[in-house]
């Protein structure tokens, strides 16, 4: 009942229908009955003079101002970074510029942004602490984005003339005041809503990173036609938002039928080339790992490490929120696991040049339907298994063989963290519940306070402890399993269903309903 309400139209499985396009296999995507057809394509077929051009720009705009303010200041490029294989011994030399096309080592292991750490420990942390300060809330060319401002840790070889940024990050934290006390009878409880971002994911904060980096490799002229992902949908978002921005093709592999409309949608909009397929976000995660080695297609899942500069970046904010102090645990959803690790990430390089003087306790929470990284944490670390993941609400993460289980694997042994899961049933009341008291949070987050709800029932997690939840993605991205939810459309779930009433349009009508809803809200005037 709710879906016709809401929107007749909504289809819970979009569909993907290919179609042969210019000789050439495309796609069309259904995301409702009416289809996007080739009839649907703009065509002039008024003969109508084409419209003026547009006026010439300004003369002046903010990356002409930034350049202008560079030449007048003193050299600001002191700080170097490059590719290392991730946790190296002391001994090894092996080592890329950034400006390489490279995603693993030599032996074939992952790779990892290494900084100038000396460089970057001659200013100490009250420098790096005022300059980040300094930045926030500006429109100064890149520092506006709350990734840029930390450019020196990020990607400090960079011109910022090469960054394509949407001016992403600074994302609110907020006191989750009502949800602490109610249901978890804390205090000092926060969400940090990375969803509030341009394409709705903390994913933007990568993207930003590794984009400006293809578009600096493409001024230089290297082999870089397109840019291609994996995706449970909010990669291929931000990957295409960002490609469209800086006029570079992007090309998307997706599981047919396995994200939401709204993410579907996204990399529809901004023009990639969506390929929907019959497998699932691993078979995907494993076809274009073998196209990106055959093609000039530039891989940009967070296997690429530059992604991980870009994401660590929320972790010294938060810090900066907090006024430079550390919260006690920071909770994060995993999938894919490149997240914790950038958490764990941009935490230790605020430790380590003396910003702040420890880290938080990690804690990666997963669904239980695809948990490949919680079975491993509980066998002690004895030996991972990557496993099928099954379908789960929090769609994003249905992941059964995470590429970076080795980075999530340092994160947390690093932090003193723990691993825990959520059901379907749990993660999706705890989404319903935080919603109930003014939130509107993805399934994801509902997988991480289902993890908070456990770590406090078990005593772990103390009831003055601060805390950090991280919120991956927009609720609005997600509506659907929330429209089923509170419809009873979930066999087995429903507890906590607040669906709308019908009634009849007449006074008498509306007064019986309002008197019941009144009543119950005020047991007193019963
Ligand atoms: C909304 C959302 N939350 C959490 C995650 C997990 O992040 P990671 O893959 O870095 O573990 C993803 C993607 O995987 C996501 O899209
Ligand atoms: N949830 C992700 C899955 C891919 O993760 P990535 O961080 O490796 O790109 C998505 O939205 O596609």
């Amino acid at each position: 009942m709710l879906s016709s309400l809401l929107n007749p139209s909504i289809s819970t499985t979009p569909i993907i229908k290919p179609i042969t396009r210019n000789n050439r296999a495309s796609t069309v995507v259904t995301c409702t009955s009416s289809t996007f057809d080739s009839s649907s394509q703009i065509t002039n077929n008024n003969h109508s003079p084409p419209p003026p051009p547009p006026p010439d720009p300004p003369h002046t705009n903010i990356k002409d101002e930034a350049r202008r303010q560079r030449s007048v200041a003193a050299a600001d490029n002191t700080f170097t970074a490059k590719y290392v294989p991730f946790n190296a011994g002391f001994d090894s030399s092996e080592s890329y510029s950034l400006d390489e096309i490279v995603y693993r080592s030599r032996s074939g292991g992952l790779l990892d942004v290494q900084h100038d750490m000396e460089a970057l420990a001659r200013f100490d942390g009250a420098y790096w602490r005022t300059l980040f300060d300094s930045r926030v809330g500006k429109t100064t060319w890149p520092y506006g984005s709350g990734v840029w401002s930390k450019k020196e840790w990020v990607l400090p070889e960079i011109d910022p003339d090469d960054i394509v940024s949407a001016f992403e990050g600074n994302s609110n934290l907020f006191w989750a005041e009502r949800f602490g006390k109610h249901f978890v009878g804390m205090n000092d409880l926060w969400v940090k809503h990375c969803g509030i971002s341009h394409t709705g994911s903390f994913k933007d904060l990568g993207m930003t990173v590794l984009v400006s980096q293809v578009n600096r490799l493409r001024k230089m002229n290297r082999p870089v036609v397109g840019v291609g992902c994996a995706s449970t949908g909010d990669t291929s978002a931000a990957l295409s938002a960002y490609c469209a921005s800086a006029g570079i093709p992007s090309i998307v592999f997706l599981p047919a039928n396995k994200i939401s409309t709204a993410q579907l949608i996204q990399p529809v909009s901004n023009g990639a080339l969506v390929l929907s397929l019959e497998t699932d976000f691993d078979g995907c995660m494993k076809l274009i790992r073998e196209i990106t080695a055959e093609l000039p297609i530039y891989l940009a899942n967070s296997l690429n490490s530059l992604r991980l500069e870009g994401q660590k970046t929320a972790a010294i904010e938060i810090l900066q929120q907090f006024n430079w102090e550390v919260p006690d645990w920071v909770i994060v959803p995993g999938g894919n696991l490149g997240n914790i690790y950038a958490f764990y990430k941009g935490f230790k390089m605020c430790q380590d040049l003396g910003l702040v003087e420890k880290i938080p306790r990690l804690v990666c929470a997963q669904a239980a339907n695809a948990n490949p990284l919680y079975l491993y944490y509980k066998s002690g670390w004895k030996e991972f298994k990557a496993v099928k993941a099954n379908s789960t609400f929090a769609s994003a993460i249905q992941i059964g063989d995470p590429v970076s289980i080795d980075r999530a694997v340092y994160a947390l042994r690093n932090s003193n963290g723990i691993v825990e899961e959520a059901t379907e049933e749990e993660l999706m009341n705890a989404m319903v519940q935080a919603d109930s008291t003014g939130m509107f949070i993805c399934p994801h987050t509902g997988v991480a306070l289902t993890a908070l709800i456990k770590l406090r029932n078990s005593g772990v997690i103390g009831g003055e402890d601060r805390v950090v939840v991280v919120s991956t993605a927009h609720g609005l991205k997600f509506a659907q399993s929330k429209i089923d939810y509170h419809s009873g459309n979930i066999p087995g779930m429903g507890q906590f269903a607040n669906p709308p009433v019908s009634v009849k349009a007449d006074f008498g009508s509306v007064m019986d309903v309002l008197k019941d809803f009144l009543l119950s809200k005020s047991p007193k005037y019963k």
